[in-house]
């Protein structure tokens, strides 16, 4: 498949003439072939008519048409074949293995989708048949089900060229509860974005359904991103990536006539919890596998484990000794580009010129745009009167809070911003603390993990990946997994229907054998 630079609207490909882009090698600052068109006003204006357009038929295909609609795509991102990964190690820095796993990934989450459409239990559907008799009064006949939003705008993340942008899970959730997708490619990977794209168009093709089904745009300055989520055709986004620009557009998204939804995952620092026994039983046993959630992937992980948590004494102290000693021998990583570098490299400084932060432990010296690892500690005091030390430093730094006592360490927990995650280290004896500290953890992330990092998220049924603001801005959701399939969804009551107007999934007979809530009680199909 050959990469032209274009954009992808109405089925077809053509030349954006609102700016170019070209994508870096982030391991060597060289400009990389081809260049890439931004769109224009208008480029926008077309794609946001035909997703519009789209939007009736696209959501009158059965689950089954969507489901083998998203295997296609699956199918044709695999047939793509090497070109893509070559691509995406180029403009990203990162290894083979990284991207083969992430794209089994990005094909996993296709699958799972059509999964969640084949089993129906994602229209929720609902009936409360009437009660003619009722007194005082009859009860009417109620139905439910949900319904797509609307055309979805996705942003493309950078640090997960293929799971988190073109056909990730943003994606695939807008395209399975019956959305078209206007995709903004992201800009540090915009030859593996046109790749997948097209394999996307392919599919749409393949299924004979309606070309504004999906679109692929570039922007060479932040015009088209903006004016993508002011388009009044455009019912909901999915973004990853800074606070900043999660804020600038969530404030888009609600700044319009009709405000809409705006799934932004943004910032984390994931603290990981010592508990006493845990440190006692083996402090310096966690160090390595610190330090490899740490180093994983340079540290690009939105789950990346930036805050460590312990009370003070010899046993928190051998910790640091042992982690500073693997960090010590930890090579640089590269950075996926050079300004996430340079943000990287400006956050150790601010972090390492703040009073009271000490540098534990640095690794060894990178090359050409490569982010070397460090562990910094404070006293738990100055954590609490210093905000910025909550912010996240996005790349392989950690800082280690030194609490007094558990008095304290509970005044952090209690201090620190939303999470995606928490990890808890514990030995059984440590239970009836880590109960205690329960309902505190859970109304501050996502996700609570016990002996492990949060790095490495599982998609499946029961994960969690969002969390309180700031790590998403609506922490009612998840933008991995099942579940992300509801943030584009909405219920719709139908009452009294007469049974020839009743949709498919709520007439009596149950065509499509799902699962429903009939007078309350779940009926099998
Ligand atoms: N927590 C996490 O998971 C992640 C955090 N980050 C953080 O973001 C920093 C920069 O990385 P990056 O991936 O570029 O993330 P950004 O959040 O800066 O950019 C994400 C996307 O939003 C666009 N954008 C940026 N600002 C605006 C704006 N004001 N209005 C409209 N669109 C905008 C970008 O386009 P353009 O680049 O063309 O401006 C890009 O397509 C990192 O150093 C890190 O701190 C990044 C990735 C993941
Ligand atoms: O760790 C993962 O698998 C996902 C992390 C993530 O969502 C991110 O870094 O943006």
């Amino acid at each position: 498949m050959t990469i032209t630079g274009e954009l992808l609207i109405d089925g077809g490909a053509r030349p954006g003439t609102g700016g170019a882009i070209h994508a870096v090698d982030p391991s060597t600052g060289a400009t990389l072939d081809v260049t890439f068109g931004g769109a224009t006003k208008a480029d926008l204006d077309e794609a946001c008519a035909l997703a519009a357009a789209a939007f009736g038929p696209y959501r009158a295909t059965s689950p089954e048409q969507r489901a083998v609609f998203l295997e296609t795509v699956a199918a044709k991102i695999e047939a793509i074949g090497d070109d893509l990964i070559v691509r995406a190690m180029a403009e990203t820095g990162l290894p083979r293995a990284r991207l083969e796993g992430e794209r089994g990934r990005t094909m996993g989450q296709l699958k799972m989708f059509a999964g969640v459409l084949r089993d129906g239990g994602w229209l929720e559907a609902r009936i409360d048949p009437a009660q003619p008799d009722r007194k005082p009064l009859p009860r009417p006949d109620l139905r439910l089900r949900n319904v797509p939003l609307g055309p979805v705008a996705v942003f493309g993340a950078s640090n997960f060229p293929l799971a988190f942008s073109v056909a990730g899970g943003d994606t695939a959730s807008a395209l399975a509860a019956g959305c078209p997708v206007v995709v903004k490619a992201h800009p540090a990977h915009p030859g593996t974005s046109e790749l997948v794209g097209r394999a996307v168009q392919e599919a749409v093709k393949a299924c004979g359904l309606p070309s504004g089904v999906f679109a692929l745009l570039h922007d060479a300055g932040i015009e088209i991103s903006q004016g993508l989520v002011a388009d009044a055709r455009i019912k909901a986004a999915g973004f990853t990536g800074s606070r900043r620009a999660g804020l600038a557009l969530t404030a888009v998204a609600q700044g319009r006539p009709e405000p809409i939804p705006f799934y932004a995952e943004m910032s984390s620092i994931n603290p990981v919890l010592l508990l006493p026994n845990a440190l006692k039983a083996r402090g310096a046993a966690i160090a390595p596998d610190f330090v490899a959630a740490l180093t994983q992937g340079a540290g690009q992980f939105c789950t990346n484990p930036g805050l460590i948590l312990g009370i003070d004494g010899p046993e928190l102290d051998a910790f640091l000794a042992a982690t500073a000693e693997v960090i010590a021998k930890a090579p640089a990583g590269q950075m996926l580009t050079p300004g996430i570098c340079k943000a990287y490299t400006g956050g150790v400084k601010a972090l390492a010129e703040t009073s009271g932060v000490t540098e534990v432990a640095h690794g060894l010296e990178g090359g050409h745009g490569q982010g070397r690892a460090t562990l910094f500690s404070v006293d738990a005091a100055t954590f609490l009167a210093t905000p910025h030390l909550q912010d996240e430093v996005f790349g392989a730094a950690s800082l280690v809070v030194r609490a007094q006592d558990l008095a304290q360490l509970t005044q952090v927990l209690a201090a620190l911003e939303g999470q995606l995650t928490i990890a808890v280290h514990m030995e059984e004896a440590d239970t009836d603390l880590a109960r205690a500290l329960l309902p505190t953890l859970e109304l501050k992330a996502g996700r609570v993990l016990v002996n492990g990092f949060g790095t490495g998220v599982e998609v499946g049924h029961a994960m969690v990946h969002g969390g309180p603001f700031p790590s998403t801005s609506d922490s009612r959701s998840t933008s991995v997994g099942s579940l992300a399939i509801f943030r584009f969804l909405r219920p719709v009551s139908y009452q009294n229907l007469p049974a020839a107007l009743l949709p498919v999934e709520l007439q009596d007979a149950n065509p499509l054998g799902i699962a429903r809530r009939v007078d309350g009680k779940v009926v099998l199909a």
